[in-house]
Parts: C-alpha cells; sequence; structure tokens
C-alpha cells in the first residue's frame, strides 16, 4: 500500500541510512569520532569530567548520553564522571529569568567546570548563542571543547577544540547522527577503560 505518509517515512529511512554511509565513508569524519573518544578518555582517566550542553532536542541528547556515562552502556562498571548542563530547573529558570538565556550555560560552565575538563556542545545550526558562549566561557577555563554540529557547522565550528559537522541540512537528522556518535563516543570510552 503507498500514500504520501508511506513516502515521508521511506524518504527519512532512506535519508538517515544514506547520511550514515557517507559518514561511515568519510576518513575525515571517523577520524574526528575516535579523536573525540581519546580525548574523553584521557580527560576520564585524570579524574576530570565531561560537561554537556545543547538546547530543545539537543539538551535531551546531552541528558541522554551524559547518563550512559554515569550509569552504564554494556558493561557493569564503575561510573564515570559526566554532567549535562540542561537538567536543573531551578538554575535553568532563575538565571534565565534574572539574568538572560545567553548566559545560561556559560555560568555553568564557570560554577563547574574546571580546568582539563572537556566540554560538549550540542547544536545542529552550530548558532545557538548560548551553546557558542559556554564554549568561548570553556577555552577560557582551559576545557577542551568538542562540538557535534550540523549544516555548514555555524561560528560554533571554528571555536570548538574539535568539531564534528553532520553533512546534512536536516535538523531532525542530524540530531539522530548526534546521538549516533554520541553513543558511539560512550561505547569507545566505557571499552576503552573497561573491557579486559
Ligand atoms: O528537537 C528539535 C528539532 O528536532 C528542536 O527542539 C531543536 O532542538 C530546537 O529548535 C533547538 O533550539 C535548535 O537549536 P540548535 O540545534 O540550532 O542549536
Ligand atoms: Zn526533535
Amino acid at each position: 500500500m503507498m500514500n504520501s505518509s508511506f513516502d515521508l517515512i521511506r524518504a527519512h529511512l532512506k535519508a538517515g541510512g544514506d547520511l550514515k554511509h557517507r559518514i561511515a565513508a568519510s576518513d575525515d569524519l571517523v577520524q574526528r569520532i575516535y579523536d573525540a573518544s581519546a580525548i574523553m578518555i584521557r580527560t576520564l582517566k585524570k579524574g576530570k569530567k565531561i560537561l554537556w550542553c545543547g538546547n530543545g532536542g539537543s539538551a535531551a541528547d546531552s541528558q541522554h548520553l551524559s547518563a550512559e556515562l554515569v550509569a552504564r552502556l554494556n558493561i557493569t562498571r564503575p561510573g564515570l564522571a559526566s554532567l549535562a548542563l540542561t537538567t536543573d530547573t531551578s538554575l535553568l529558570t532563575a538565571w534565565s529569568n534574572d539574568v538572560g538565556f545567553e548566559s545560561l550555560f556559560s555560568r555553568q560552565v564557570e560554577a563547574l567546570g574546571d580546568n582539563g575538563d572537556v566540554l560538549m556542545a550540542l547544536s545542529t545550526s552550530g548558532k545557538s548563542p548560548n551553546v557558542l558562549k559556554a564554549v568561548k566561557s570553556a577555552r577560557e577555563k582551559k576545557i577542551t571543547t568538542i562540538a557535534l554540529l550540523g549544516r555548514d557547522g555555524g561560528v560554533i565550528r571554528s571555536e570548538a577544540d574539535l568539531a564534528i559537522v553532520v553533512p546534512s541540512e536536516n535538523t531532525q537528522l542530524i540530531q539522530e547522527i548526534h546521538v549516533t556518535v554520541g553513543h558511539l563516543l560512550c561505547e569507545l570510552v566505557e571499552t576503552k577503560l573497561f573491557k579486559t
């Protein structure tokens, strides 16, 4: 049976599959994913932590991926130090209400981040001002920044230490790949640190 909804379903699934194939075929992107995992492993081995931030769907992705590190993915093992800057509603509402949305994440980077930590910055457009400001604050505190981006990578691309830019213009597909990349990063970290 065929109708326009079925066409939409098939087109989205095919576009997601094609995008994954393109990324798998890109030596540059595969290398960047590997490099991001190596930075995270080095950071955690030193007793430092991973911070995550993003807006909307990327806020949810930040929480989801951070939780994989603190809890577990495939192996029962000690918790890893990771914190999503998207979860404290008292802080998020107070700061946005009293001061402004743009400094919401950077304030937390300043308060909670340490020299040697990593900030994972998620933005499909690469343009969200609060994510950009968090990346800039991180750099000032010598926190390494890994950005998961989309489209042309926006302004965040050149501000981050390592940018993984999903080659798509479709926000939902970019987010879906961010979760795929995030899962890969967590799996690489867990495997390298704990699999004997
Ligand atoms: O989940 C979605 C769209 O799929 C939205 O909530 C989306 O995340 C929001 O519009 C964000 O504000 C977009 O921010 P960004 O990815 O451009 O940084
Ligand atoms: Zn969404």
